[in-house]
């Protein structure tokens, strides 16, 4: 890389967003310091540990450990001579719907005491409208330029992501150039704004992804209703360059570390404002009913076999994670499913190949499993919860003899229902005709 890319970058925070900023701006050239308080995720990255599942980041971070571009560090005094820091710390949902931004905070007091003048802070995290604007406030500094640049990429597509990313979206009057001349390489088109429109912008597109697929949701439901196959009428959607084919595939349901928090702190934004934003809620009340549509399809498997209910059936999950690719399991619509079966009686047991046992612990009311046959061994019914394009490949003549009655509902229509069929599976989709 050229000498004069050369830059000294800070991030604050090593998750899914942080490390990814940190490793790919390295990548690019920059000097980059990663500072992050939890100090076992420090010495393992500095080891060249990634503790997250992203395709191509342990190779970035090992390069950028071994050229010295990157290090990581638990003290933001390491901080100290940056030019420009990205702050990358979660947001969580707070008690009433709106974004946590206590850890925002913190940073944002801590990093005032200690950068010099003329420092460009840069929110990366999602924020709500107004948050970059109080950054004199918080930092009490009024020589530290704020801009935001919220963050787009979707898990285990992190790197991918931001490296050819559709836009670089940076709102704020000053400090602008320095933060875009860090991505110059990557030839992206830019949206220069001001930070509200910025901050709402990312709002913005995760709230509309979600009222896409609450209504992909719905119309699976009514095509259920009609005999149609939700399949055909998607495909005839997508096909229209108005509404392209993504995020219609129906599913359990949609959640994640970002839909669900930044829906709820859109909605909380609004309200705050005096704002119903009615379509949000009707999102959030389609997703919630598509946790309990799931667990209604179990039923009806189990209705009329000797089980009658969930109550005592050994109910095998596949897929636990909120989606294929990743191994995140918060808000994952799998977990609120198996919350709801156990509610009811049933004993649970999961397979996730991004989860080991192991880690088990971590999944309330489902014992986790190495194996996906010991999911279906005694089983009244399977529940794919994930995309995991491996599920296709199992060898389903012997779970249809390791179960004790062959019968899926196939929340991602994953599966190829006539090959199930040919073993003696009942089968259930989302909005397909049924097997
Ligand atoms: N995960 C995504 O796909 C994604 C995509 C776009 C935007 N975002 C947004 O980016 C932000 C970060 O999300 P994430 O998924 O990367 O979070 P994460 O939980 O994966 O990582 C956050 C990191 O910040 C660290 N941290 C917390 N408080 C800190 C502090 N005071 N000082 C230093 N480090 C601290 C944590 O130890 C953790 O390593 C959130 O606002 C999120 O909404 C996330
Ligand atoms: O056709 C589809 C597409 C997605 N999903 C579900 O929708 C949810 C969200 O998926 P995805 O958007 O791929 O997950 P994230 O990695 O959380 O990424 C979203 O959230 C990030 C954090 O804000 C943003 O940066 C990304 O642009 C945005 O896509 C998951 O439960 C998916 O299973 C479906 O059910 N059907």
């Amino acid at each position: 890389m050229a000498e004069e890319a050369e830059r000294c970058v800070g991030v604050v925070g090593a998750g899914y967003v942080g490390l990814t900023t940190a490793a790919c701006l390295a990548h690019l050239g920059h000097r980059v310091r990663c500072a992050d308080i939890d100090e076992s995720k420090v010495d393992r990255l500095n080891r060249g540990e990634v503790p997250i599942s992203e395709p191509g980041l342990p190779e970035l971070v090992a390069g950028g450990l071994a050229s010295g571009r990157l290090r990581f560090t638990t003290s933001a005094a390491g901080l100290r001579d940056t030019d420009v820091v990205f702050v990358c710390v979660p947001t969580p949902m707070g008690e009433r719907g709106e974004a946590d931004l206590r850890a925002l905070e913190a940073v944002l007091r801590e990093l005032g005491e200690l950068l010099s003048p003329g420092t460009v802070l840069v929110l990366k995290s999602t924020v709500p409208v107004g948050t970059t604007a109080r950054v004199p406030a918080l930092t009490g500094r009024d020589d530290l330029p704020a801009v935001s640049n919220p963050e787009f990429l979707r898990e285990g597509f992190a790197v991918r992501d931001f490296l050819e990313p559709d836009r670089i979206v940076l709102g704020g009057d000053r400090g602008l150039d320095r933060v875009e001349s860090l991505y110059s390489a990557l030839g992206a088109p830019v949206v220069r704004t001001d930070p509200a429109s910025a901050e709402l912008g990312k709002y913005a597109c995760n709230a509309f992804l979600a009222l896409k697929l609450s209504y992909a949701n719905e119309l699976a439901e009514l095509c259920e209703q009609v005999g149609a196959d939700v399949r055909h009428v998607t495909t005839t959607m997508g096909m229209d360059d108005r509404i392209g084919p993504a995020f219609l595939r129906p599913g359990p349901g949609w959640g994640g570390s970002c839909l669900p928090k930044d829906v709820a702190a859109l909605r909380r934004s609004a309200r705050d404002r005096g704002m119903r934003f009615g379509l949000l809620q009707a999102a959030e009340h389609t997703n919630t009913g598509q946790h309990e549509r799931v667990v209604r399809k179990v039923q009806e498997l189990l209705t009329g076999s000797p089980y009658g209910s969930p109550a005592g059936a050994r109910i095998g999950l596949l897929g636990l994670t909120f989606k294929a690719g990743t191994d995140d399991l918060r808000d994952s619509p799998a977990l609120a499913i198996a919350a709801r079966l156990a509610e009811r009686g049933a004993v649970l047991t999961g397979y996730d190949p991004a989860v080991p046992a192991a880690k088990g612990g971590a999944v309330a009311d489902v014992h986790v499993v190495d194996d996906p046959l010991l999911v279906a061994k005694d089983a009244a019914a399977l529940v794919v919860l994930t995309e995991w394009p491996e599920f296709r490949e199992l060898d389903w003549a012997q779970l249809a003899e390791l179960a004790d009655r062959p019968a899926v509902v196939d929340t991602r229509n994953l599966l190829d229902a006539d090959d199930l069929a040919r073993h003696g599976f009942s089968c259930r989709g989302i909005g397909i005709p049924t097997r």
